[in-house]
Order: C-alpha cells, then structure tokens, then sequence
C-alpha cells in the first residue's frame, strides 16, 4: 500500500530553534527520482542538521513517493503552475514543467530554505548558508558559453560574466546585462506576499528559454547576491571556464550540462568522457549505492542520531508504522497553524 505524503505543512520539531530545510522539487513518474534519494543520501552523508522537503507534482506516482518518505524526505504535495499561453520555444521542451518551483514560496513554515535542484549532489555540509544576511537571494552565477544560450547576444558576442574582461560588452549594445544566477540552487525566504506577488507577475510576464529561471533572476535582480561557484558547479565551468573552478574545494555539483545526468550516463555526448566528468558521476554513484546512508539502517544503527538529525522523524516513523500496520487513510501532519 504507497504510503501518503504529507497533505499538510508538517510542523517542525518543537525546540529546534529556527525553521529551516532543505527543499528540491519533483515531477513526472521518470527516473529523476534517483536524483532525489541521491540527494537526501548526500545530505546525509554531509551531516546536514536539516531534513530535506520535497515538493511533488500530482504525476509523481505513490511508490515513488513512499521511497523519499523511507529516506526520511518531507514528501509535500505541489499544485502546477503554468506560464501564460505563449509560443516560446523554451531551450529544453520540459522546462516548462519548472515554473511548478515558484510553490516553495508558499513554504512558510520554514524561515529559510536551500533549494537544490534534483540533479545536483552536495559533498560538503553547506549548512553555514543558512546563517547569511536576510533579505537577499543567494546563487551562483550561470556560465552563458553553452549552446543552450545560442538564442542570447551575449552568446553571439562570445560575452560571458564568468569572464567579463575577455569580452567587453560593447556600449553600443547598452548596459551590460545584470548578473544572472543558475536557478539550480538558491538561499532564500519563504514569504506567502512574495509568493502570491510572484504568481500575478508571472501571468504577465511573457515566458522565455529559461522558463523559471530567466523569471526568478528577472524578479530577484536588485536583492540577488553572487556566492562562489565551489556552492553550485555548473559542469559546463570545467570545459567553458577551468580558470574559475577549484575542484578540490567544490561543495556542489550540478549535473545540468548535457549528457550528466549521472542515472542516465552513458559517457556519448559532448565532454562526457573527460576524466573529470566521470569521476563526478562516479562520486554521485558512490553515495547512492551506499546502503549505510538509508535512512532506514541510519535509524537501526543509532536512533538517537536519527531523531537528533531528523526532528520531524516521529511524524515520519508513526507513518511508517501506520503504512506497516497497513492502515489506509492518508497521514495528514498537525496543521502548521
Ligand atoms: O522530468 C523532470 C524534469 C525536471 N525535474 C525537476 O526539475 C529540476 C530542473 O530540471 P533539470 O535539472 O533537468 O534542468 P537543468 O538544470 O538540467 O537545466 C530537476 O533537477 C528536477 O528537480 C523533475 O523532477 N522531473
Ligand atoms: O528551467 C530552466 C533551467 O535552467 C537551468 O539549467 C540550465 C542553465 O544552467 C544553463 O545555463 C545551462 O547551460 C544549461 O545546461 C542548464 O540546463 C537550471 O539549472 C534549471 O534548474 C532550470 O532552472
Ligand atoms: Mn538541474
């Protein structure tokens, strides 16, 4: 019997001081689902002290679900959010699925949030970006040297803010464009007025390539803040910028170029069989296959660890133990309120 999500914000552990998680966001019946037990093991792995959420879309069917719930993720429902009727070609058709991201907002629950996207793993604790400022919104920037940019001018100049010396930005073309972030990880606040003040922009603004992500930079642009690469490598940094990427020091991997999806490697594309790159897939992998970081033998090994690490985890347990006991009905969390 799939086991119910959450149906409702599930309260955060009473005494944990201030609300904060991890959040990534999941939709169809496909195989990113690896992407997102890769991660929750990852954060694992790391000693994250936060759980990880994640938001689903209705097509994410009940046994996929139940595996995030027995990796001890936070399984919330997700309604879609569609852009306004358009006929942009977005760079990669499904994009269009991503606007569905802009309901984390709606997280309020949690004052702050990391979102990760679910094809990225995190290899050191990054639990200290919590602790930034308020009242910003922190990334990485993006690189615009990738075919996927061959629509944007900066592309057809050879422009890149990875390397804004190597070429200028001609006057004649106006101001440089802003710095643009990778929409793939992000700090930021759960807010219900941003929430419902991104919606109604979003339904005028016409959508372009990069669907959610052209509209998040183009929202946050006066508070978004730059953090280093070493917090979201985009894979594409190794080939289009090596002189900025330090892969010992690198925290964050984004397998978002081509080909990366380390559950669908095959090593055929474009950089796919550089040496870095798969010893990247391999970590991801690694971590993966490893059974010590399932949630489940976590518990066994050390319960004392699990419910330190994972405060939510007797809302999860007693789940569980229902979903055992093979009682139906849907586990609905104690409303937030
Ligand atoms: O079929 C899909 C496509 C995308 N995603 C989610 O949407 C995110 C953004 O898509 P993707 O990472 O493929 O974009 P990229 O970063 O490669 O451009 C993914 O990481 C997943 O979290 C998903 O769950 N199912
Ligand atoms: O829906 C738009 C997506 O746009 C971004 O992916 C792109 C971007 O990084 C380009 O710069 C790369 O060239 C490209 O490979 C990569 O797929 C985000 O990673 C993803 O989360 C999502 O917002
Ligand atoms: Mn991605």
């Amino acid at each position: 019997m799939a086991l119910e999500t959450f149906t409702s914000p599930v309260k955060p552990a009473v005494g944990s001081g201030p609300a904060r998680a991890y959040v990534t966001f999941l939709a169809g019946a496909g195989d990113y689902v690896k992407g997102v037990v890769g991660l929750a093991k990852g954060l694992r792995k790391v000693k994250s002290k936060y759980p990880l959420v994640v938001a689903v879309l209705p097509d994410v069917p009940g046994e996929h679900r139940e595996i995030l719930v027995e990796q001890g993720c936070l399984v919330r429902d997700i309604a879609p959010v569609y852009p306004p009727e358009n006929q942009t070609q977005f760079a990669m058709a499904y994009y269009v699925i991503n606007y569905s991201k802009l309901r984390i907002w709606e997280f309020v629950e949690y004052e702050k949030m990391i979102y990760l996207d679910g094809d990225i793993q995190v290899y050191d604790n990054i639990d200290h970006l919590f602790d930034m400022p308020r009242g910003s919104f922190y990334a990485v920037m993006d690189c615009f040297c990738e075919k996927t940019w061959s629509h944007t001018c900066q592309y057809k100049i050879g422009y890149c803010q990875q390397c804004p010396d190597k070429v200028t930005w001609p006057a004649e073309m106006g101001p440089k464009p802003p710095l643009y972030f990778n929409a793939g990880m992000f700090v930021y606040e759960p807010n219900l007025s941003t929430y419902s003040h991104l919606l109604a922009r979003l339904q005028v603004t016409p959508p372009t390539p990069f669907a959610e992500q052209d509209f998040l930079n183009m929202y946050f642009n006066d508070v978004y803040k730059p953090i280093p690469n070493a917090y979201n490598l985009v894979l594409a940094m190794l080939w289009r910028h090596p002189e900025n990427v330090e892969l010992e020091k690198v925290k964050v991997v984004h397998y978002c170029a081509a080909g990366s999806k380390p559950w669908r490697y095959t090593g055929e594309e474009d950089n796919m069989d550089r040496e870095d790159i798969k010893m990247l897939v391999k970590k991801w992998w690694d971590i993966y296959e490893d059974e010590s970081l399932d949630y489940k033998n976590l518990t066994t090994n050390n319960e004392a660890a699990a419910d330190d690490v994972y405060p939510h985890q007797p809302l999860l347990k007693a789940a569980l133990a229902k979903a055992a006991d093979g009682v139906a009905g849907c586990f609905t969390a104690p409303s937030a309120a």
